[in-house]
């Protein structure tokens, strides 16, 4: 759950070797940052390594985006809460019976439970890529209607990018997070994001959590990246 102390910024922590991770990790502040651990890092070293970040103060957000029946879903979500997680996340894709059976298991840790939100439509997609899986429409109406469904579940709110955020603040009240990736400096490469924000931007959106990734981690002195981001963030 939201701590008294809560940095916007989320390092995705993206790696191929637990050493490279730490290398950056046991430079980081968990005051200033919360760390994402996402399929790479988890598929090679698993919740050993959650434990460990957790034990250097930090918290997580465990990013497996889960997408499978309501039963399997469910199970997952709540072995992510046993872990002690932050956050965890579900793909709305889905479907409504799927993300009611995770928020009412998750129901039953009470206040320690972790954050559920779920993924609307990834950063990486425009309308080409939407029309590709045959979704009429603009990226920004799909990830409203999958938002409206989210919170209809009674989810805490969505993976979304910041594009979408002033939408999503003014249908979905305040209270519903909004955690954005494709957060890209304005001199950083898009790679394969395409709905992408600079950092100032996405929070003057609406953004609450920015997850950042290759800007920092990617870049010749991660530490002073992020510091860069930081500064240009204080304020908000
Ligand atoms: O829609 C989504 C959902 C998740 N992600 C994840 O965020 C980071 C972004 O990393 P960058 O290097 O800053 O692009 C990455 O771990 C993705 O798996 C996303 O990008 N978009």
């Amino acid at each position: 759950m939201q701590t008294v102390n809560d940095p916007k910024i989320i390092v995705a922590l993206d790696f191929a070797s637990e050493a490279s991770a730490f290398a950056l990790v046991d430079r980081l502040d968990p005051a200033k940052c919360r760390l994402k651990v996402g399929k790479e890092l988890f598929t090679r070293f698993g919740p050993q390594l959650v434990r460990s970040l957790q034990g250097r103060g930090f918290e997580v957000f465990l990013d497996l985006k889960f997408h499978d029946i309501p039963n399997t879903t469910s199970a997952a979500v709540a072995a992510a809460a046993d872990l002690g997680v932050w956050m965890v996340n579900v793909h709305a894709l889905g479907g409504e019976r799927m993300m009611v059976a995770c928020r009412e298991r998750l129901d039953a840790y009470g206040a320690d439970r972790p954050l559920l939100i779920a993924v609307t439509v990834l950063t990486s997609m425009g309308p080409e890529d939407l029309a590709g899986i045959g979704v009429a429409g603009t990226p920004e109406a799909q990830v409203s209607r999958l938002a409206t469904l989210a919170r209809n579940c009674g989810l805490d709110g969505v993976v979304c990018s910041a594009q979408e955020a002033p939408v999503l603040k003014a249908e979905q009240g305040a209270d519903f997070v909004l955690v954005t990736p494709g957060i890209r400096p304005a001199t950083a490469e898009k790679g394969d994001q395409q709905r992408v924000m600079t950092p100032s931007e996405a929070l003057r959106a609406g953004s609450d959590y920015l997850v950042i990734g290759r800007p920092i981690t990617r870049a010749p002195d991660p530490l002073a990246a992020l510091e860069v981001i930081a500064s240009e963030i204080e304020g908000f």
